[in-house]
């Protein structure tokens, strides 16, 4: 085991980042799930659910589910792919440069292979500071066969009333509505919502804007092509069993994710994508 210094979170065993200017966030090792980042001078940015289910085998709500290599149940293997619910060990807990910056690592093992019979290293880092926060997810093929994967990083924002928040950015994108599968394309440059929606808008290539009284926060990705706008709305909220009903008010996923075209790799080939956020 590292002499990586972990501090506990509900429990469970988390990296807790500090930049030097006074941003900071906590990674669980749980699913390498980034449960809170408070810019510097900022308030807490994700939102993360009072009646979350933390430890083995579970799935967090809310902060940053990394998912990895199914999306959702579009395909064999479980909800949301394999990674989320398990440990990932402590690689790199430093600061450099001015940046506070977490780096866990996932590696295949019996229980993976179970469902997806391959040989795969899943590195995720996180790197913040001042109004920014940077995650990004590498994947390596270290088998000796091609797969393909879905993933994405599921970020779950706070907002103090979704009624009165908008996304800016995502105008002429086409958009599949989940999960009749029903096409569209996004009109209008602002999104606003009223109640539940879940679509995966396909071939993001903009910055976008969440924006609300008081803040604005930006969402840029590189490597991941897709980007999923979710919530659940009353009736889906009231079905959760980890959420307050009237939770979906406070919070928004905005995934950096790539969906509609699987990632090939070939082994020994690697893959990243990123999500910048500032605050
Ligand atoms: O409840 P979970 O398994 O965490 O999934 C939460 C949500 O994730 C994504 O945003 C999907 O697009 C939704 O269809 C799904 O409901």
């Amino acid at each position: 085991m590292s002499d990586i210094a972990l501090t506990s979170f509900q429990g469970q065993p988390a990296l807790a980042l500090r930049a030097p200017d006074g941003a900071r966030a906590t990674v669980l090792l749980h699913g390498a799930h980034l449960v809170s980042w408070v810019p510097a001078g900022g308030e807490e940015q994700l939102y993360l659910s009072p009646d979350a289910k933390f430890g083995m085998g579970t799935a967090v709500r809310g902060g940053v589910p990394v998912i990895f290599p199914q999306f959702n149940e579009r395909g064999p293997l479980p909800r949301h792919g394999l990674v989320r619910s398990r440990s990932w060990a402590p690689v790199e807990s430093v600061v450099r440069a001015g940046h506070a910056i977490g780096v866990l690592r996932f590696t295949d093992d019996m229980a993976t292979r179970t469902h997806w019979p391959h040989g795969f290293e899943a590195e995720l880092t996180v790197s913040l500071a001042g109004r920014n926060l940077d995650i990004e997810l590498a994947i390596t093929n270290t088998g000796d066969t091609t797969f393909d994967f879905t993933a994405a990083l599921h970020t779950y924002f706070h907002c103090h009333d979704l009624l009165k928040l908008q996304v800016e950015g995502l105008q002429g994108c086409d958009y599949e509505d989940m999960p009749d599968g029903l096409q569209g394309q996004q009109w209008g440059d602002v999104l606003t919502f009223v109640g539940p929606i879940d679509r995966i808008y396909k071939m993001v290539r903009r910055t976008l804007t969440l924006r609300e009284i008081g803040r604005r926060t930006q969402v840029a990705t590189s490597g991941f092509d897709d980007v999923v706008v979710w919530n659940p709305g009353e009736a889906g909220a009231a079905a959760l069993s980890d959420m307050p009903d009237a939770d979906w008010q406070n919070m928004l996923c905005v995934e950096a994710a790539t969906i509609v075209d699987p990632v090939r790799l070939a082994p020994g080939q690697d893959w990243a994508g990123m999500q910048s956020l500032t605050a």
